[in-house]
């Protein structure tokens, strides 16, 4: 069964905080999805909805037509993997994949020797007693041969150097293809995870910004470099995110969907147009009044 996710007018409250207002949209299908925000946009707080971990304040999760929240059926089927302090964790790494393998129905034990064997593992050696990037590999691991419907990486795989980074990447595409299932990865590692992703949701204090598959949202985002008479008399009414002039050269990037009359019209301008890689369009579109002030 292929998985699907709504979130409907969610809000969460914690402390006095708005962690997540009002916010909907559905996930449907088996994808690698990217859950992307600034710091403390609500990521967290959205991913431990789906989790289990929180009930929300309003409005209503739904995984495959049930409520997560003590719900053991829906909690067997999704898997959250994210950092944590594993410094008092005396269990050893073979303990660990033994105690998953218990746990995850769908645990390949097969698949998990040959990611060990990858990320160097010491099995007999305590969690307590690796380092940081060691334990986020046995979490990514866990997260991995676990095969669960839903699995969220909430930055799981921060302390990983980048080659350790690029195994991850380069193991998730591979079984992912192999055993389709729905992927979370929620990150600040834009441009590392860019070429994996299918669909896209921004969120932004609290707030939906965008849910998107990855294609359109690029398609959305246009680069437009010349003469800055040509390019302001020909982008006056467009969205514009970001503006630079050097001299008479002007560059803008632009967010929006554009007819091809449109952008026949600007290549014949002899305006220079390129895209927007996702990371740039994220800062973009996530930029507010007073930053970097
Ligand atoms: N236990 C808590 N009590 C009170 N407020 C909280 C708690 N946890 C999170 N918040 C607040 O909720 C908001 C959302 O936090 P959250 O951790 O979900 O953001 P995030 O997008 O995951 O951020 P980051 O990228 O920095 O990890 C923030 O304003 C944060 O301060």
């Amino acid at each position: 069964m292929t998985t699907e996710i709504k979130v409907d007018h969610v809000s969460l409250r914690l402390g006095d905080q708005n962690a997540l207002s009002d916010l909907s949209f559905q996930l449907k299908g088996d994808k690698i999805y990217g859950l992307l925000g600034r710091n403390g946009a609500g990521k967290t707080s959205l991913l431990s909805l789906l989790a289990s971990f929180r009930e929300p304040t309003e409005g209503t999760v739904l995984i495959n037509g049930e409520r997560p929240f003590e719900n053991q059926r829906v909690m067997n089927n999704v898997n959250f993997i994210y950092a944590k302090n594993q410094n008092d964790e005396s269990e050893t790494v073979k303990g660990m994949l033994e105690f998953a393998e218990r746990y995850r129905p769908e645990w390949d034990a097969e698949y998990a020797s040959k990611l060990v064997k990858r990320f160097k593992l010491p099995m007999d050696q305590k969690v307590k007693a690796l380092s940081k990037g060691k334990q986020s590999a046995l979490d990514v691991v866990i997260g991995l041969a676990s095969r669960t419907p839903v699995t969220i990486f909430d930055e799981a795989y921060l302390g990983m150097d980048a080659p350790a980074r690029s195994v991850f990447y380069e193991e998730l595409i591979k079984d992912y293809a192999e055993h389709p299932r729905c992927i979370i990865l929620s990150t600040h590692l834009i441009s590392e995870v860019a070429s994996l992703l299918e669909e896209v949701v921004i969120i932004d204090q609290g707030k939906l910004l965008v849910h998107e598959p990855v294609d359109i949202l690029m398609a959305h985002g246009l680069s437009i470099t010349g003469p800055a008479e040509t390019v302001n008399r020909l982008t006056s009414d467009l969205r514009v995110l970001k503006q630079q002039q050097l001299g008479r050269t002007k560059s803008v990037m632009i967010y929006g969907q554009l007819e091809s009359l449109r952008l026949s019209e600007l290549e014949r301008s002899g305006l220079e147009l390129g895209p927007i890689g996702l990371q740039e369009l994220f800062i973009y579109l996530t930029e507010h009044e007073g930053d970097g002030e």
